[in-house]
């Protein structure tokens, strides 16, 4: 297969287990190119988890993950390097360095995967900062100084730094107001639409699911319950997912009175 034809991320047969308890049992799914994709889940059925052995930050106890092509979990130090060049991570916390300001968390990994002058690194980092819809008086900010929704653009920022293919959200909307989650939600869309990005994300933000995301992985009892377009996936008959969608819709509309 020539490698643009390959999946961008091929997930297989990923088992997990933490002592006695098995998170996952055998998860597999595959993204391609300019995917926008929500991975939900119960509360423990492992999204965080899968997400940190797709990164090569978790091993998983059995099972592959491929990146671009790469095994993650059988890959060089050398191998993993470029591998890591080619996808940007956003954790929940949005994890910047407290004691650098924004454009300085942004520079890290220009400075550390490219050779590009002082100059350069800080034209790039003025570019990501707009992408991700900050004003360029952000820029020498602490993160500290920041709003909740500004911190995640940066985190965002710091992400797309390198011009990734792949990017990945671990609850990018969580602990925002909703005028500025469905700002957050417009960016990321943007970030697929304009620059071709894929994105997986984990989310519980139903405006997220139904807003604009393109396709769904359901994790459930340790494997992956359904997969496919949210339009398809919200009429699955499976308890768990009807369950989820309707209380969702009841939390979001208020219960229905039947008046
Ligand atoms: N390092 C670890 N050691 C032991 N157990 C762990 C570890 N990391 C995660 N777990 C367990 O694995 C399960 C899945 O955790 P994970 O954080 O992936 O869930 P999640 O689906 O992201 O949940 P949520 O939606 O609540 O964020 C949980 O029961 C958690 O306690």
């Amino acid at each position: 297969m020539r490698d643009h034809d390959a999946p961008l991320l091929a997930v297989d047969g990923i088992v997990t287990r933490f002592g006695t308890q098995t998170v996952h049992r055998g998860v597999g799914f595959t993204a391609g190119r300019g995917e926008l994709i929500a991975l939900i889940g119960g509360s423990g059925t492992g999204k965080s988890v899968l997400l940190r052995e797709i990164v090569g930050l978790q091993r998983p106890t059995a099972g592959t993950v491929r990146l671009f092509g790469t095994e993650v979990w059988a890959a060089s130090a050398a191998e993993l390097d470029r591998v890591r060049r080619r996808f940007g991570m956003m954790f929940q916390d949005g994890a910047l360095f407290s004691s650098l300001t924004v454009a300085q968390n942004v520079a890290v990994p220009l400075r550390e995967h490219t050779t590009l002058p002082a100059d350069a690194v800080d034209a790039l980092v003025a570019l990501r900062l707009a992408q991700a819809g900050l004003p360029a008086d952000a820029a020498h900010k602490a993160p500290s100084a920041l709003s909740g929704g500004m911190r995640k653009r940066a985190a965002i920022a710091r992400a797309i730094a390198l011009e990734p293919e792949l990017l990945f959200l671990d609850e990018p909307t969580s602990g925002l107001d909703p005028i500025t989650a469905r700002g957050f939600d417009r960016l990321v869309r943007n970030l697929v639409d304009d620059l071709g990005l894929t994105v997986l994300l984990v989310t519980h933000d139903l405006d997220t699911l139904l807003g604009v995301v393109d396709r769904l992985i359901v994790l459930a009892d340790g494997v992956v319950a359904a997969d496919g377009p949210v339009a398809q996936v919200i009429r699955t008959d499976d308890a768990w997912i009807r369950d989820y969608f309707s209380v969702r819709r009841m939390v979001r509309e208020g219960p229905d009175d039947g008046s």
